[in-house]
């Protein structure tokens, strides 16, 4: 394939463009199965258009420009009249040019002009003898189409008898409302069928398909009514000489579904404000639409008017489609992330390579629930069709199933619920986390009890589900006024884990105000980013005191964190309240509250360097003033420490941690197995430590480490 939009360079180029297009609008009309959206395959036969501008000496039969359906369709059965495609417009300024255009060729003003959405599905002409259906054509070539008449009876809209016994040929689209597509995929896919990417394929496969074992409805709309070569020859004058917008209505009487059922109903303007008025009215309506239109049909509704303008071979010079963008791109799921919401609800969400749709960029799409994954048949590394239109959230409407490579994996759908570990009630379409409404407070909790937060042991996922299921625990501070007496009434729980459990909540209420502040679960504020604070405050009521500007002192916590650190803890300030009184300790050890400002800060004159420095100064301690990266394994007498301890160490000792070695580094603890990092660190030409060395450095604060 060759990229769409890319510039043509040379014939050779020129020549692949043009079979690449070809086949795409031969995938397109015929199977609904092209390679290409719509905005790629437009991109690449400008592309075609521009070269062959400039070299028309060498434009290939074979070019899709200038022919119905890019000339790749063909038909055996010959139209009545020619059925064409349509010229496209994309702005007010191209419209009133076409306007001004058709006017000269009249040499009057158009009297009148119809107004009507440009469905989005396949053009059919429907032959009617005596008042039965007896014929369903393709638009094919345009001069000749192919027979479908094997889908009479599955299009809504299109009656078997006419209200009236005449011999006609009616025009218009066929195609599947959401609804219908959804139905259609369902079913395909229980057949063991590739889901069609959106509508619009899912009608052109269907209509053309033979023998099916099944059979799912479609949708019509008329927008022609013309004579057929035995119309009484009365009737065919009549109809010759109706105005468009009287055709419509003549259709409609007959039986015929057309747009004026639905919200956007075929109109009548006389001047072009009127029709671009319109344009924006249905332009507007677009997204909440139940099927797809890609445009709005402005024709000249008198016949007059048409005949005197005429006809080229690809399309009438009395009508012009304004096109809309496209609301439909390819692009590939990545990955499925499953979120939970405020009442337990687990939704699933695509994560997708980002696109760009009618102007924005999209990397999400909403994937409504597990059945919904199943009945789309969606899988990882799929291509898919993702729909956007307006403000409504995008959607993928199917994968592109007939790119599959092979190397798509199977989307695995949660065991637990992703955010609190509980089991899934999958009773319903939408699942839902067992514990519910609790979920958040099942999350928090075990968040909280969690080895690098308060560490209380005993207290894993199962026992905080048991407790606040009970109701015994509301929220993190009824975990400390639990009595022996409530939890000896739990189940599985004698008097030694009832005991154990709390020596556990006794041990962690004497843990430092860094920790408790991690518990409290304070976005924004990591572990390293709880220490600093905690160190720079030294206690909660310092914390608390502080204002947005004051938070903004300590290292890291820019303009932006602040403000919302300050919220977040106003928020908090009964279950804060409630933890003290239930003596849970809230200063942080060998730190010192700042001192009193009295001046307001210079805002300038303050980095993230000096905010590191004056926290040392009110540390001390032998890594005053450096930024130390641990990496590898911990041996001797740090053996037993987490990153997370490691680094609470460093900090107690006045230095600053960090994840990552770059030129502001002064020293790296590089224990076993310390790869790029060490070598980082060798490059730079910055100090190194090994366990042991580094251990005899912070003896002083080591002993107080232990936990
Ligand atoms: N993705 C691909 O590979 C691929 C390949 C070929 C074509 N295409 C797309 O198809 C379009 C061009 O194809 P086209 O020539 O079939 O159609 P068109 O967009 O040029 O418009 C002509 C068609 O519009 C339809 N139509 C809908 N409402 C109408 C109304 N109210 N009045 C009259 N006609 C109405 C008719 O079917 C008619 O044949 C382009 O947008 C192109 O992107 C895509
Ligand atoms: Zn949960």
């Amino acid at each position: 394939m060759t990229t769409p939009g890319a510039v043509i360079a040379d014939a050779l180029a020129y020549a692949q463009a043009v079979e690449d297009a070809v086949k795409a609008s031969a995938a397109y009309y015929e199977a609904g199965t092209s390679a290409l959206d719509d905005d790629s395959y437009d991109r690449l036969v400008r592309a075609i258009a521009t070269w062959e501008a400039e070299h028309p000496d060498g434009v290939l039969a074979g070019s899709p420009t200038g022919k119905v359906a890019g000339g790749a369709v063909q038909g055996d059965v010959p139209h009545t009249a020619a059925m064409l495609s349509l010229d496209n417009v994309f702005s007010p300024e191209e419209f009133t040019a076409w306007t001004v255009s058709l006017a000269r060729r009249l040499g009057r003003d158009t009297a009148r002009y119809s107004v009507e959405p440009k469905l989005d599905g396949v053009a059919i002409a429907a032959r009617y003898s005596h008042g039965r259906l007896t014929r369903l054509i393709t638009r094919g070539d345009g001069t000749a189409g192919e027979d479908v008449s094997h889908a009479i009876g599955t299009i809504e809209g299109l009656p078997a008898e006419l209200a009236e016994p005449v011999t006609v040929e009616v025009r218009g689209e066929v195609l599947m409302t959401t609804g219908q597509f959804e139905h259609a995929n369902e079913v395909r896919t229980a057949h063991g069928g590739a889901p069609f990417a959106n509508p619009r394929n899912a009608a052109a496969g269907t209509l053309r398909a033979k023998e099916r074992a099944y059979t799912v409805p479609m949708t019509f709309f008329a927008y022609g009514l013309l004579p057929l070569a035995d119309t009484e020859p009365a009737q065919a004058e009549t109809l010759g000489e109706c105005a468009h917008s009287d055709l419509m209505a003549r259709a409609a009487a007959y039986g015929v579904n057309t747009t004026a059922a639905t919200a956007v109903p075929g109109v009548t303007a006389s001047t072009v404000e009127e029709v671009l008025d319109r344009v924006s009215e249905i332009a507007a309506l677009r997204p909440s639409l139940p099927f797809g239109i890609d445009g709005i049909v402005v024709k000249a509704d008198l016949a007059a008017d048409q005949r005197a303008a005429g006809s080229g071979s690809r399309a009438p010079r009395w009508a012009i489609a304004f096109k809309l963008r496209a609301v439909e791109k390819i692009t590939r799921l990545l990955a499925v992330e499953w979120n939970v919401g405020r009442t337990g609800i687990i939704a699933p969400r695509a994560v997708l390579e980002p696109v760009e749709i009618d102007g924005s960029t999209i990397t999400y799409a909403t994937l409504h629930n597990p059945a919904d994954i199943t009945r789309r048949d969606l899988r990882l590394g799929d291509r898919v069709m993702v729909h956007r239109a307006g403000d409504v959230i995008p959607r993928i409407e199917a994968p592109v199933a007939h790119l599959r490579t092979g190397d798509e994996q199977p989307i695995v759908f949660p065991e637990a619920c992703p955010r609190c570990g509980s089991g899934i009630d999958t009773g319903e379409q939408r699942w839902r986390c067992e514990s519910g409404r609790n979920c958040h407070l099942v999350a928090s909790l075990s968040y909280a009890a969690g080895r690098d937060q308060l560490d209380i042991e005993g207290l894993g996922h199962t026992r905080v589900v048991q407790l606040v299921e009970a109701g015994l625990v509301q929220d993190l501070a009824d975990l400390f006024t639990l009595t022996r007496d409530q939890l000896l009434g739990l189940e599985r729980m004698g008097e030694t884990s009832s005991d154990k459990l709390l020596a556990a909540l006794a041990a962690a209420k004497e843990q430092p105000l860094s920790r408790v502040l991690c518990a409290l679960g304070v976005r924004g504020t990591g572990r390293s980013m709880s220490r600093r604070i905690a160190r720079h405050f030294a206690t909660m009521h310092h914390l608390r005191a502080a204002d947005a500007e004051a938070i903004r002192q300590v290292d890291g916590i820019g303009a932006e964190k602040a403000p919302s650190i300050v919220a977040e803890l106003a928020e908090l300030a009964p279950l804060i309240d409630k933890l003290a009184a239930a003596g849970v300790n809230m200063t942080e050890p060998g730190a010192l509250p700042p001192a009193p400002t009295t001046a307001a800060a210079d805002d300038d004159a303050r980095s993230a360097d000096d905010g590191a420095e004056a926290m040392s100064a009110v540390g001390g301690g032998p890594l005053a003033g450096m930024t130390v990266v641990v990496t590898g394994a911990m041996t001797g007498a740090l053996e037993k420490l987490s990153r997370n301890e490691m680094n609470e160490l460093i900090e107690r000792a006045g230095g600053r941690a960090s994840s990552s070695v770059s030129k502001r580094t002064t020293l790296v603890v590089a224990g076993e197995g310390s790869g790029a990092k060490r070598a980082k660190a060798e490059a730079l030409g910055i100090r190194l430590a090994d366990p042991d060395e580094f251990a005899a450095l912070v003896a002083d604060h080591l002993a107080t480490a232990a936990v």
